[in-house]
């Protein structure tokens, strides 16, 4: 199976409609991979805070068009990364949109973990209460949706493997302040689940806030297979899909986890 994971920089001076046609252009020069990756609210920026209601957008908005149309035009499953989502009743989500090789919206994952300590993203966003998981039919894997701040909380990870992810898809902003983090926990993440971890970030500076980029994959054993610059750049990967339960059955630590266990009195 190929991955590409497309790292791209949220340039201030460029309009979000222009960067939607580069991204889509992007995607479809990616037509010989199975799986695409972008980052996460790419349109518009992860901390361009004050531009979120204006680029807010519902789920047949501008962008989830572009990339419907990428999507089928290559013949890949695509992972879109996340947009400002205007639900119907007016609040913001961070969404992920996961579009079929037929330009389907398959899947959508509104972010649970929202940055910012009571401000930015968490004061403006509502909080998403759904653990979602999509079979990649024709792939034969089921991944598992997370955003950014989500790679920090591990018990999101354990009820995706609950229901049955192998690949953990995490588009983010994440900044350059924190990478030795990202880096640390996309691993994590991967070691725990025993599980591939596919996280793509973006590059350059939006908003005041320097990027990681360092968009990384890594397979179930921890193992890093690919590591991006903190440059735009794009990650292909071929990918073995039979690792997963191979890991699993081979070192079989899931299997001895001990749930249930009273807390101390
Ligand atoms: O957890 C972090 O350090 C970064 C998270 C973040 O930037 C985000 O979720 O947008």
């Amino acid at each position: 199976m190929r991955a590409a994971l497309v790292q791209i920089e949220v340039r201030p001076d460029e309009p979000a409609d222009a960067r939607r046609k580069r991204v889509a252009d992007l995607v479809r020069a990616h037509d010989g991979a199975d799986l695409v990756v972008l980052p996460e609210l790419w349109p518009v920026g992860a901390f361009a805070f004050d531009a979120f209601a204006e680029h807010a957008e519902p789920l047949d908005g501008p962008t989830a068009a572009a990339m419907s149309s990428a999507a089928s035009d290559a013949g890949v499953w695509l992972h879109a990364g996340s947009v400002v989502e205007r639900g119907p009743d007016g609040t913001l989500h961070n969404t992920s949109l996961l579009f079929a090789p037929d330009g389907r919206l398959h899947r959508t994952y509104r972010k649970i973990h929202r940055f910012g300590f009571d401000k930015g993203e968490a004061a403006l966003m509502a909080r998403g209460d759904e653990i979602v998981t999509a079979p990649l039919d024709g792939l034969g894997v089921t991944v598992g949706l997370a955003t950014c701040y989500d790679l920090r909380f591990p018990e999101q990870f354990r009820l995706l493997v609950d229901a049955g992810a192998e690949f953990l898809v995490v588009p983010a902003g994440w900044p350059a302040a924190r990478r030795a983090h990202w880096s640390l926990l996309a691993r994590a993440r991967a070691v725990e689940s025993q599980a591939y971890v596919l996280a793509c970030g973006t590059a350059g500076t939006h908003a005041g806030i320097e990027q990681a980029g360092h968009s990384v994959v890594v397979d179930p054993w921890g193992e890093v297979v690919a590591e991006a610059g903190p440059g735009e750049e794009t990650l292909l990967v071929d990918l073995d899909p039979g690792l997963v339960a191979g890991t699993r059955a081979d070192f079989p630590a899931l299997r001895d986890r001990v749930l249930g266990l009273p807390l101390p009195r």
